[in-house]
């Protein structure tokens, strides 16, 4: 089988266009613009591509947008302190702090100290039980689960019942959630880790698939069943010298995801590109999700996505 390309960059501009246009909607409505903050501690170069990436899609989307550079030496409680100051102006509906954060801070402290009704993240605890517990209506939703739930929903549909999803991978970020909202969509959910014995026969046992790992395609044919659909979360920069020198005299270098396309795509029904895929997802609901929180904080019933 030669699997679809499941176009990712796509479906995220469509978000983002409707995400405009809601956002438009609420200022002729009532007067508010959406705005979203974000904090990054340090000056890691990824993270930096990222978070210009989120600052830029806001602007598209007619938000006001912040960013808010600290030091790599800023110490925990000053965070803190910025969060407060975040927390209470009611300019700002979204909140975010760039993870991962330097070892002197404590991230779960930094987490809960984002209010509850601004954690477009949907790390806190609040958002996280509102997900495990049902109420994902009312919960912030992670970005990146959100946006492959998006992908894997197009291709499969809004039911998976009878399906079975291997999740690979446990992080707070996106393996757990993910889990929890392929289960909420009645999939029959396996969260497979470093721990898990025979990881290729447990993933070709998966309907659908998603790699959330961090290693380079480490996800080959191999591990996939016939017809499968499979999201590949992984964001890998790996040397490419093939390409030649940079300018600073090191390879340059390629994103690859967690998934060996080529040899994934041979068995597969349908696979997420690296990248194209599920990485402008998570920039696009990130802004759906400020657009609620905006909505929310205006007394107005969100549009869903
Ligand atoms: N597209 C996007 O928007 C985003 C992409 N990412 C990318 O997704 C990937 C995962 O991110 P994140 O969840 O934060 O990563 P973490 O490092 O927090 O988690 C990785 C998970 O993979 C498991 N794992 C590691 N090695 C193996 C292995 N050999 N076999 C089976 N399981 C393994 C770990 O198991 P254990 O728990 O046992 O250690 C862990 O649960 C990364 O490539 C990251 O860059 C992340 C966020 C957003
Ligand atoms: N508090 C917090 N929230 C996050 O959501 C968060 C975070 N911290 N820390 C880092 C990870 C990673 N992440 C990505 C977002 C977009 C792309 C993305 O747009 N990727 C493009 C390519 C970008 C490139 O060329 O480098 C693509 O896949 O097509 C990737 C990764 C969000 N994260």
């Amino acid at each position: 089988m030669t699997a679809q390309t499941i176009d990712g960059k796509a479906r995220a501009a469509r978000i983002i266009d409707a995400v405009k246009r809601a956002a438009e909607a609420l200022r002729h409505e009532t007067g508010t613009e959406p705005g979203l903050a974000v904090v990054i501690v340090g000056e890691d170069p990824a993270s930096q591509v990222y978070v210009g990436s989120k600052a830029r899609t806001a602007k598209e989307c007619g938000f006001k947008s912040v960013k808010h550079v600290l030091g790599a030496d800023t110490t925990e409680a000053a965070l803190l302190g910025k969060i407060r100051e975040l927390n209470a102006d009611p300019t700002i509906h979204g909140l975010l702090v760039q993870l991962p954060l330097p070892g002197q801070i404590d991230e779960a402290k930094v987490i809960e100290a984002i209010a509850p009704d601004k954690d477009v993240d949907g790390f806190g605890l609040t958002n996280v039980g509102r997900l495990s517990t049902g109420a994902i209506d009312e919960a912030f939703v992670p970005c990146t689960p959100a946006g492959a739930m998006i992908l894997i929903r197009d291709v499969v549909g809004d039911d998976l019942s009878g399906k079975t999803a291997v999740v690979v991978g446990r992080s707070n970020i996106v393996g757990k959630p993910m889990a929890q909202l392929l289960l909420a969509a009645n999939a029959t959910v396996t969260i497979a880790h470093s721990r898990t014995k025979d990881l290729p026969a447990v993933c070709r046992g998966a309907d659908i698939l998603v790699a959330a790992v961090g290693r380079p395609e480490m996800i080959t044919g191999d591990y996939v069943k016939d017809g499968a659909v499979v999201i590949d979360v992984g964001i890998n920069r790996i040397a490419a010298p093939e390409k030649g020198l940079s300018d600073d005299g090191k390879p340059k270098t390629r994103l690859v995801g967690d998934v060996a396309f080529a040899s994934a795509a041979e068995k597969a029904a349908a696979v997420t590109p690296v990248p194209g895929g599920v990485g402008p997802m998570t920039i696009a609901m990130l802004m759906a999700n400020t657009l609620t929180a905006a909505y929310r904080a205006a007394g107005k019933t969100p549009p869903g996505f």
